[in-house]
């Protein structure tokens, strides 16, 4: 026992807070975690799973359309409820929010509803102002959307409030091309409004693979979708009918009934009191870690979004773990950030994992490359002029597959198992050996030519 009031302070209950409180209290340790908004974080109340609920609601357009050409007999004006898609993932935001709740008190972690400051190296304040110790503190408060410096970017909304809409809007203005702006210009257009994308530079999705991300942006355009890039906003003006002007550089100004900004998330280190202790920061105010997720200062540590590392749940998740597995468990755990997958929910969705083509002929320089392009079953069928895109990148010398990058239905579903593969370092020889699931669009990752 020691003399302080907990083993382990964790600010924030997101993804990495969460795991790092509840596998220290199972390792024995006392723990209190402090949540300023929701338990569950970005991902479960604001990201990926409100987002991901979003989709699978947008695809059925589509569906719908396509279900006739299968027989279905399905009305022209088949209608659709914003409202009714919109409570009922609220609902189910709510159900994972008590889920997580419950686990962190089933494994009697104390949980404060409240914002906590730093205010030392073993200490932190709560709101009502009461100070708590403990012999470590977890740094795992995330992060928030950073929005463009421009006159009138009040009237703009971001991912936080966007899940809140009272209405689909008939015409949006997205700023970035990055996850979130390529994500949500899927759903609102699948769900009818009119979407024009704006990117300060000319590219999407930039750190994917090129074939993959021009096949998105291609599929994107066909479909109606509107890009303006090479465009930074000058300033956006609300009119007396409360439509939104976007005035940017090098294009004509556009009116629209919604502004998104989606345009990357900032580290939540301001006026966390992280100088009290000496934790340093970097310049985009993330906290600096060590492979031990331990800051500057000996006693504070940190994951998750806040490190500025790979904003992603499952690393915040592992990274949390390997803290608490450490520190708490006696089972020293370092995360292993190679080859992890990741997917863009966009429509169609897109997936990678490993290097891209550039990447390898840059590290490799031998090179092998495959692909498949083709149009799935289902399109076929649908009448949908859609194609799928299939790229393998191999080691020239060894064979070894080192990348693999798919757009196209399920993506996100097919990449997971090939990335084990992946990360085994299997050859190409070895992926031709296993022999196909047919009829599959997977089956493609075994027969490339
Ligand atoms: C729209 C959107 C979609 C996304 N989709 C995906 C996806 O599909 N797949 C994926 O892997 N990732 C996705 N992400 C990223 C993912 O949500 C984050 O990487 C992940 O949530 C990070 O976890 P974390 O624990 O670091 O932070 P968070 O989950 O953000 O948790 C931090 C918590 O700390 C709390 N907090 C902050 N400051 C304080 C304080 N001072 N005191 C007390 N509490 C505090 C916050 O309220 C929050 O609950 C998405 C993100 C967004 C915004
Ligand atoms: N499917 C997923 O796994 C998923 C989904 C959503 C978010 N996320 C995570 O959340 C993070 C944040 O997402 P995001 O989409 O906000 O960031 P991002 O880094 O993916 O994209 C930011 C985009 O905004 C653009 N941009 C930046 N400043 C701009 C400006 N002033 N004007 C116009 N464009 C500008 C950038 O060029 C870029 O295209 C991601 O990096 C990702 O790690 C993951």
């Amino acid at each position: 026992m020691t003399d302080f009031d907990y083993d382990l302070f964790v600010i924030g209950a997101g993804s990495g807070g969460t795991r790092a409180s509840r596998v220290a209290a199972a390792h024995g340790a006392r723990v209190a975690v402090a949540e300023e908004y929701r338990v569950g974080g970005t991902c479960v109340i604001r990201g990926c799973v409100p987002k991901k609920l979003l989709v699978y609601g947008a695809h059925f357009a589509e569906d719908l359309k396509d279900a006739r050409r299968f027989g279905w007999d399905v009305p022209g004006d088949c209608a659709f409820s914003w409202p009714v898609l919109r409570d009922n993932v609220k609902a189910e935001v709510a159900r994972i929010e008590g889920a997580y709740t419950d686990t962190l008190e089933s494994n009697h972690v104390d949980i404060y509803h409240s914002r906590a400051v730093v205010t030392g190296p073993n200490s932190v304040r709560l709101d009502d102002g009461t100070e708590k110790t403990a012999g470590k503190i977890l740094v795992a408060v995330g992060a928030h959307p950073a929005i463009p410096i421009c006159e009138g970017r009040e009237f703009g909304i971001t991912s936080n409030e966007v899940f809140d809409l009272e209405a689909i809007p008939k015409r949006i203005l997205i700023a970035g091309a990055g996850y979130i702006a390529n994500e949500f210009a899927g759903i609102f257009h699948q769900l009818g409004a009119h979407v024009i994308l704006m990117n300060r530079t000319k590219d999407i999705l930039r750190g994917y693979e090129l074939a993959i991300r021009d096949r998105l942006l291609q599929i994107s355009m066909m479909k109606g979708l509107e890009f303006k890039f090479d465009a930074n906003f000058e300033k956006i003006t609300k009119g007396d009918d409360g439509c939104l002007t976007v005035h940017m550089s090098g294009h004509e100004p556009v009116t629209v009934d919604l502004v998104l900004f989606a345009t990357g998330r900032v580290p939540n280190t301001k006026d966390l009191g992280l100088e009290s202790a000496g934790v340093e920061l970097d310049d985009k105010g993330g906290v600096i870690v060590d492979e031990d997720n331990r800051s500057t200062c000996p006693s504070i540590f940190a994951v998750g979004d806040v490190t500025n590392r790979i904003q992603l749940t499952p690393v915040a998740i592992r990274e949390g773990q390997a803290f608490s597995d450490t520190f708490f468990g006696n089972k020293p755990t370092r995360v292993d950030y190679g080859c992890i997958p990741s997917a863009v929910f966009s429509h169609p969705p897109m997936a990678g994992v490993g290097m891209t083509e550039a990447e390898a002929r840059q590290k490799l320089g031998s090179v092998k490359v495959y692909s498949s392009d083709f149009r799935p079953m289902k399109n076929v069928l649908a009448n949908r002029d859609e194609r799928a895109l299939y790229k393998m990148v191999c080691d020239g010398e060894t064979d070894r597959v080192v990348g693999i990058h798919l757009i196209g239905p399920d993506s996100p579903e097919i990449i997971q198992g090939a990335a084990v593969a992946v990360k085994a370092g299997l050859t190409k020889a070895q992926f031709d050996q296993t022999v196909a699931l047919h009829p599959t669009m997977a089956e493609e990752l075994v027969l490339l030519k």
